[in-house]
């Protein structure tokens, strides 16, 4: 097995292409044109009058969230409504990509001239941090870590040769790999199948979200690798991932990731795994592909285990970031995706935000209208509708991306903020018959992200259901009813519009958003790139685990006496030394209890008072 360092050789470097030698996207597409002109029928008690629904809106900068904090220029009127002067705004502000064939709508966004007039200076502040980010600088200070994730689609751009050959070598790497896996070269030991066929990727957080998204927009129907995923310590979960591989365990590649190497639940994930292949009779270090820092736990076991493949994660890329990483890469390569077109989506989103011309640069603009709609403070959450399937998990990838950055408690002042911006969602138009009737009509504490499709499918699949009208006129017009709908409800919105889902689109969003994400979290003045609040919940894990064992130890004990000594659960809490966490000990107990662990409790589970416990089995090892 090759080492972490040795496994890459060098590669030719990475940049996007010029765009003459890109592929033709389409330059001049079927853009839709009038706004509001609404004729599409949708479900509505009364016919849809844009100009009529002129309701004055309360703007949230006074409200009980917004901490005292006021939006510059936010003034207290309703949203442009004069279908005339809508259609303006709508040309004035569309900001196109043409070799993207990406386009940003911001216009239902009812920020004012003098907002962001005021706004701009705050940006080429946010501007100037971003170009440092991208240089090198300590942009994580408090974890004392550069941030480059922007260098995995352009190595040009890494402020040292080593990261230069370290991103292109391991570029290379995955490809060759992923080749090698695909076309057979690598077989799995004992399958009649002779090649592998599935894949089984472990990890949680950042080190699944990623690859979830990528591998629901952009595999293909028949993948040379199908995927699944373990994501969490769920053992009936786990079961059932392991169930359904069958006898394709013998042809399945195990990808164990995660940055640190020492997440719980990809460990558990691990183990469980490996159990399932020693049950099977089967080598899993012959199928074994770990994706971790050097040097990590994951690291060392997969070396010393002697596993198929290592892949590195940077120290400088975070979990949430790391897609362009092998995290995303290599599971994506093995089904079949063009990973270097996502790179070149994403270099090309890139250059595009690096603009400091506000009006120019869609990352700019979207965290303007975050900003804007939320007040900077996070008043009002972020609903991601895209009308298409294959996005939907891209709501759930922003999630991490967005809450995890931007949730913070403390700014890099070290003033408590209680920043965030929440992000929820699903898909178009499925939501629209689940929770789009709050949106539409009840509490006002949302703005939307339609994510729209133009291409609907493939070429010479279409036809017309009734006449005139295709399948996918119709996921048109609900998309742009419900904006309509909404925006008429004095519900802003953002559109983000590209071609079809592609690897390059996908990059393309994937990039823009983490450009938002970061430039948002500058205006706001709060650190993106670490999560201190996760580790609370981590350590409270840790504790309650802690905990059971001494619970284990105490009713052993009792149960080792002659005649059995049933315990109350006080008398659990003081001989465990732990009187005020007697509730947590109830829920051990009754999570023991309901677990075949030799574990019984007389008494009413629902009057926890009642209950007498103690142990089926006296294990006197563990007395001493
Ligand atoms: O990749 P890992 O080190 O296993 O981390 C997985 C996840 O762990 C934590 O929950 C972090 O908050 C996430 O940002 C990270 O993606």
């Amino acid at each position: 097995m090759a080492s972490l360092s040795s496994l890459c050789s060098s590669s030719p470097s990475l940049k996007p292409k010029p765009a003459a030698s890109l592929p033709k996207t389409v330059l001049n597409p079927p853009f839709p044109g009038k706004p509001t002109s609404l004729s599409f029928p949708i479900r509505s008690s009364k016919p849809l009058d844009v100009a009529a629904h002129s309701v004055a809106r309360e703007i949230a900068a006074d409200s009980s969230k917004s901490g005292g904090n006021s939006v510059p220029g936010k003034p207290k009127k309703g949203l442009e409504k004069d279908p005339q002067a809508l259609w303006r705004r709508y040309v004035d502000w569309l900001y196109q990509h043409k070799d993207l064939g990406l386009y940003l709508d911001v216009s239902r966004i009812g920020f004012t001239d003098e907002f962001f007039r005021e706004m701009e200076p705050r940006f080429q502040q946010s501007f100037d941090a971003m170009e440092g980010l991208e240089k090198g600088a300590i942009a994580n200070p408090d974890e004392g870590r550069m941030v480059g994730h922007y260098w995995l689609r352009n190595s040009e751009l890494t402020p040292t040769p080593f990261l230069k050959t370290q991103i292109e070598s391991t570029l290379d790497c995955i490809c060759t790999f992923a080749d090698e896996i695909v076309s057979g070269k690598i077989k799995p030991p004992a399958s009649e199948a002779g090649r592998f066929t599935q894949i089984m990727a472990v990890g949680i957080g950042g080190s699944a979200l990623g690859p979830q998204f990528v591998a629901e927009a952009l595999a293909p129907d028949n993948p040379p690798l199908k995927i699944r995923f373990i994501d969490n310590t769920d053992p009936a979960g786990i079961d059932h991932q392991v169930a359904q591989l069958g006898s394709e365990l013998a042809s399945t590649l195990v990808i164990v990731t995660s940055k640190s190497g020492g997440t719980p639940e990809t460990r558990n994930g691990l183990l469980e795994v490996q159990k399932a292949f020693r049950e099977a009779g089967l080598d899993f270090a012959k199928q074994g592909v770990a994706i971790t820092q050097e040097n990590s736990l994951l690291d060392n076991t997969a070396r010393i285990e002697g596993w198929l493949a290592r892949f590195p994660m940077f120290d400088w890329v975070g979990g949430r970031t790391s897609v362009m990483s092998a995290v995303g890469l290599l599971p994506a390569a093995l089904q079949g995706i063009d990973i270097r077109e996502m790179l070149t989506g994403a270099a090309l989103m890139d250059e595009a935000t690096r603009s400091r011309d506000l009006r120019n640069n869609p990352a700019a603009l979207l965290a303007l209208c975050w900003y804007w709609a939320s007040d900077g403070v996070g008043s009002k959450d972020m609903v991601v509708l895209p009308y298409k399937d294959s996005l939907l998990l891209f709501s759930r990838y922003l999630q991490q991306l967005v809450m995890e950055s931007i949730g913070k408690e403390f700014d890099l002042d070290g003033n408590r903020v209680n920043q965030g911006l929440t992000v929820y969602g699903n898909k178009g138009s499925t939501d629209q018959h689940a929770y789009i009737q709050q949106l539409r009509e009840g509490v006002h504490n949302f703005f939307v992200t339609f994510i729209e499709v133009l291409r609907d499918r493939p070429p010479g699949h279409d036809w017309e259901l009734e006449p005139g009208v295709t399948c996918g006129d119709y996921l048109f017009g609900m998309l742009q009813g419900t904006r309509s709908a909404l925006y008429a409800n004095d519900r802003e919105s953002v559109s983000v519009t590209v071609q079809e889902v592609t690897p390059r689109s996908v990059g393309a969003l994937i990039a823009l958003y983490e450009r938002a994400v970061g430039l948002y979290a500058s205006l706001v003045n709060i650190n993106a790139y670490h999560q201190p609040g996760v580790e609370a919940g981590k350590k409270a894990a840790g504790e309650v685990l802690a905990l059971q064992k001494r619970v284990l130890a105490v009713l052993n004990e009792a149960s080792c006496k002659d005649p059995v000594e049933p315990l109350t659960l006080e008398e659990v809490a003081d001989r465990c030394h732990a009187p005020e966490d007697i509730e947590m000990i109830y829920k051990i107990i009754a999570h023991m209890a309901a677990n075949d662990r030799a574990l019984i409790a007389d008494g009413h589970c629902g009057s926890p008072r009642s209950i007498k416990v103690y142990l089926g089995e006296c294990n006197v090892d563990a007395l001493y």
